[in-house]
């Protein structure tokens, strides 16, 4: 039997290897594609990658670092996709992982195995040759950004618009938007980077939302702004740190209304933060015209639900992913909804030994936090700490839901949301829930 299964060679699967490897814990890890680096791979051969040409990191080098590696200090503040997919390549290079990661091989299913653990098949992409072998534990980290979400229901009329309509996952480079009439939809990040790129070669672009958002700046007083995550003050209450970050808002950007977006119907913090400077002055330059949701499409019309229509020759649709996992039955994992039951947003308290890795969307990067999960997760298969009952990993659960839905505007993509820090103190506390046995004396 092996020990650990790890699905995923991305960012998060990659920390899983290094921190278990230090361990000394046996594992294997199988990735679907060629490479290493998941989402950051610009052209992925595993085909799951969303990464666009243009992509740079929205979140700061100093923030997305592994603690065991920190990037180069001249690459810059918010590096481009090639500079990390190359510190990915760089990162398992020096810790030897990469030979210890079976590349082009598809998992296709895991199973509970009647006596514990899991069935693990896996199939090479080469030759189809299927495999099964059997895991003490399986450590899913397959990514959450790479299963497109398109509106349910689809818009009316859309099945008989004449234009394109893509999603986002599939945007790569603006050369297939030189003049045309763009609708990009959404405000998440994905919608704000297309829009700016295409209203530099498009006839027109237009930015269609449901609702409004704080834009927050890459720089605050010449810092990258998720220094702030970080600062003495991301360490205080939660109505501190959202004071504070309005009136910074106030003071350095002022009103979005002024940029032509509408007014959020919810306060900073409130939603997941979009970041752009370069939405901001492209606004300002009326080189991206903004409209409400869209109502219907007919012809080549798209009519948007304050009355407005324009002709449009294709449609972004920014609206974000599905969190799904095909290799799992639903009677071990659902995630309706992008809604999954997992105690400290690793464990699900009914299968022992299966652990999810990176399946958060923090105010921050994923990486250090999926190398914190990774110290948990090791601790745990070694048995360092130990899990609570199930009865009370489901009132973490019911308990973490609750506190999301006080917090935030109701919607699939804020199902998984951390507070950088916040989270980070969380695994530590669950670390540090020691039941070793200890001696009964102490030896000087
Ligand atoms: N540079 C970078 O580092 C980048 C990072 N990312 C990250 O990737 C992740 C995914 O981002 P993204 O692709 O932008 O997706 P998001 O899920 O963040 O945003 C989806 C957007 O689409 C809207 N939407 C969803 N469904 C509909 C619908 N039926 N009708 C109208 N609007 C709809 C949402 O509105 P509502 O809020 O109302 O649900 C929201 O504005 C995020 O974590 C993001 O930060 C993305 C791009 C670049």
């Amino acid at each position: 039997m092996g020990e650990v299964c790890i699905i995923g060679a991305g960012s998060s699967g990659i920390a899983a290897c290094q921190v278990l490897a230090e361990r000394g814990i046996g594992f294997d890890c199988f990735e679907v594609g060629s490479e290493v680096g998941g989402n950051w791979r610009y052209g992925n051969d595993n085909n799951m990658s969303s990464a666009y040409r243009s992509l740079h990191i929205n979140t700061s080098r100093q923030l997305m670092q592994y603690a065991s590696y920190p990037m180069a200090e001249d690459l810059p503040a918010y590096p481009s996709h090639f500079q990390i997919a190359r510190y990915f390549d760089d990162f398992v290079d020096h810790f030897g992982l990469r030979e210890r990661i079976t590349f082009r091989t598809e998992v296709t299913a895991v199973r509970p195995a009647p006596g514990g653990g899991y069935e693990v098949t896996t199939r090479q992409r080469d030759c189809g040759t299927e495999h099964t072998e059997h895991y003490h534990s399986v450590l899913v980290a397959n990514g959450h950004h790479w299963n497109p979400r398109w509106p349910d229901p689809a818009f009316p009329g859309a099945d008989t618009f004449t234009g394109e309509q893509v999603h986002s996952h599939h945007y790569r480079e603006f050369q297939p938007y030189v003049g045309k009439r763009v609708l990009v939809l959404g405000i998440g990040n994905s919608a704000c980077d297309i829009a700016v790129e295409t209203s530099r070669v498009a006839e027109r672009t237009f930015l269609a939302m449901r609702r409004g958002a704080h834009i927050l700046p890459k720089y605050l007083f010449g810092v990258p702004t998720d220094h702030l995550t970080t600062s003495p003050v991301a360490k205080g209450p939660f109505w501190l740190r959202r004071l504070t970050l309005r009136l910074l808002l106030a003071v350095a950007r002022g009103r979005v209304t002024g940029f032509g977006l509408p007014e959020p119907d919810h306060k900073v913090l409130s939603a997941h933060p979009t970041i752009s400077d370069d939405l901001l002055t492209r606004l300002g330059h009326g080189d991206i015209a903004v409209r409400p949701n869209i109502a219907r499409f007919e012809g080549d019309t798209v009519h948007f639900v304050d009355g407005s229509s324009e002709r449009i020759d294709v449609v972004v649709y920014c609206t974000g992913y599905r969190i799904t996992f095909p290799f799992l039955d639903e009677s071990v994992i659902t995630s309706a909804d992008n809604e999954v039951a997992l105690f400290h947003r690793v464990v699900p308290p009914d299968h022992p030994g299966l652990y999810f890795l990176g399946l958060i969307q923090p105010l921050g990067a994923i990486m250090p936090l999926a190398e914190a999960q990774s110290h948990w997760i090791a601790d745990l298969i070694q048995g360092r700490v130990r899990l609570p009952g199930t009865a009370a990993m489901h009132r973490e659960i019911r308990e973490y839901r609750a506190a999301l839905r006080r917090r935030y505007v109701s919607s699939k993509r804020h199902t998984i949301q951390v507070d950088f820090l916040d989270y980070l103190a969380e695994l530590r506390r669950a670390r540090a829930v020691d039941s070793r046995p200890k001696p009964s004396v102490t030896v000087q």
